[in-house]
């Protein structure tokens, strides 16, 4: 096919890659199986026509030349899908490139993920995972030693995500609840985009839009009081969003639904990601003994990791051990679909405007040609006496994109990797780390987030206190 003179990317034919996709049935961030396949075909570079062209990019050269010296055309968003539309209406990732995009974005770097800022929440993560090491005690008296990490891990990270974005500690009755909703909710937004349009899934779609319209119903009912309740604590995301002001709408505020959009996009992007990471992360440190006792090393004389510990050049080997996770376990196969401004080439071909642009990051990290041993578990080659030293926003070379790249790069990459080294330090600090009989499953399942298939089960025995 030909656009404006100029090849389009190779790819298969429509009828062929919907039948693929349908077979699968999964969130389009996880077609990476289908896609590698094409791509072995096809190329590193594909396209689709599905009422408007779709592009997959597998190669981390092409993604570099499109998203870090594409000065901005690959960066802004498609058109979202009714689904997304409903529950992310007005939060970032739904926002084209311009000035409402702009806006949203300083405002939740500058008020919820600065150093500053996220500091003030430091007593609040102290809180939660003093919480989650009494509960992974009592279970492992319980259970002959033996505990289960996803559940009790889940239910600390909610807690501190909901009092980073609201201000408030929530009850569990309510904390529960609202986890349970934004899990549907990511669920329901992760699935429909790619066949908007085709006639079974319109069809599909309209049955369950009733129950998705009392869902955001429901939604909107319990954060918006949340939202606009009067705080004594430290400012939260939530207070930025009452205050912001939209300069070219006439200094217009923020609606009520953009508001919840945006909170709702703060735990949605930050949930399932931290959670699936720190799960993967502390299956390496089951499975990797000696790998564990450099990291307690490190961290055993803390009875406390601060955020001074944790940035700048302290605790090296921690840091590379979330770096070796980051780059085995990327939480995601594609980032969410870019949007391309104007017609651009990309690889030799013709990629059109307004077509969408997907890149398929989570190969990058297993790439041959950028890491030696590429398969092997070794976060030695994240240390900085090693000539393998990665920037993780990739803006000379992209070697691994867990978090994207670009002016769509996820936002809260820092806040991330704190987090992960603060809860996986702790966590190393407090037990040792065994495997239960049976061993550990690696196996992934493809859930929103690329998740172990089989929760970590793990044998732990504490160890003696850190000095204070
Ligand atoms: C391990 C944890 C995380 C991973 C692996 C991750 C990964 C990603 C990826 C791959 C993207 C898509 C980038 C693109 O479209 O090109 C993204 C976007 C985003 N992430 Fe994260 N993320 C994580 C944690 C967080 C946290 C803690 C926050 C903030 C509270 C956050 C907020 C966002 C937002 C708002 C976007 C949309 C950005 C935009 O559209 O401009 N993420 N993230």
């Amino acid at each position: 096919s030909r656009h404006g003179g100029k090849n389009l990317p190779p790819g298969p034919p429509t009828l062929v890659f919907v039948a693929k996709m349908l077979r699968l049935r999964g969130p389009i961030y996880h077609f990476g199986s289908v896609l590698r396949s094409l791509h072995a075909r096809y190329g590193p570079i594909i396209s689709v026509r599905l009422g408007r062209t779709f592009v997959f990019v597998a190669d981390r050269r092409l993604t570099h030349s499109a998203l870090i010296k594409g000065g901005g055309n690959f960066d802004s968003r498609p058109p979202p899908s009714e689904m997304f539309q409903l529950f992310l209406g007005g939060s970032m990732a739904a926002s084209p490139l311009g000035a409402y995009f702009r806006l949203v974005r300083r405002n939740l770097h500058l008020q919820a993920l600065q150093p500053s800022r996220v500091k003030l929440f430091a007593p609040e993560r102290q809180r939660v995972c003093t919480a989650f090491v009494g509960s992974l005690r009592q279970e492992a008296q319980q259970g002959g030693g033996i505990v289960t990490v996803r559940p009790l891990l889940s239910r600390c990270m909610f807690d501190l995500l909901a009092c980073m974005c609201f201000g408030v500690r929530l009850g569990q009755e309510a904390l529960d609840e609202i986890n349970q909703m934004q899990l549907q909710i990511s669920d329901a937004v992760s699935r429909f985009p790619v066949f908007e349009g085709i006639f079974i899934y319109d069809m599909a779609r309209r049955l369950v839009r009733k129950r998705w319209l009392a869902l955001r119903k429901r939604q909107i009912e319990l954060m918006l009081p949340l939202i606009r309740a009067t705080r004594q604590g430290e400012r939260c995301y939530a207070d930025s969003l009452l205050e912001l002001r939209v300069p070219e709408e006439n200094d217009r505020p923020l609606t009520d639904e953009e508001m919840v959009s945006l909170c709702s996009e703060f735990m949605i992007a930050s949930m399932d990601t931290s959670l699936a990471l720190l799960e993967w992360i502390m299956a390496d440190m089951v499975n990797h003994p000696e790998v564990q006792a450099k990291v307690y090393q490190e961290v055993r004389d803390k009875p406390e990791l601060t955020d001074d510990d944790l940035r700048g050049s302290g605790m090296p080997y921690l840091k590379a051990v979330i770096m070796e996770g980051l780059r085995r376990h990327p939480v995601a196969h594609l980032v969410f679909p870019h949007g391309v401004q104007n017609d651009a080439e990309v690889g030799g071909y013709m990629v059109p405007k307004g077509s969408d642009i997907n890149f398929l990051v989570g190969d990058f990290g297993l790439d041959e040609t950028a890491w030696t041993a590429a398969r092997e578990y070794q976060p030695e080659r994240f240390l900085h006496d090693d000539h393998e030293v990665v920037d993780i926003t990739g803006s000379k070379e992209i070697k691994m994109a867990p978090f994207g790249a670009g002016r769509r790069m996820c936002p809260g990459y820092v806040l991330a990797t704190l987090h992960a080294e603060y809860f996986i330090g702790s966590l190393v600090r407090e037990f040792q780390w065994l495997p239960p009989s049976q061993g550990v499953d690696m196996k992934e399942e493809l859930a929103v987030a690329i998740n172990m298939k089989n929760p970590l089960r793990a044998r732990i025995i504490p160890r003696p206190a850190a000095a204070a």
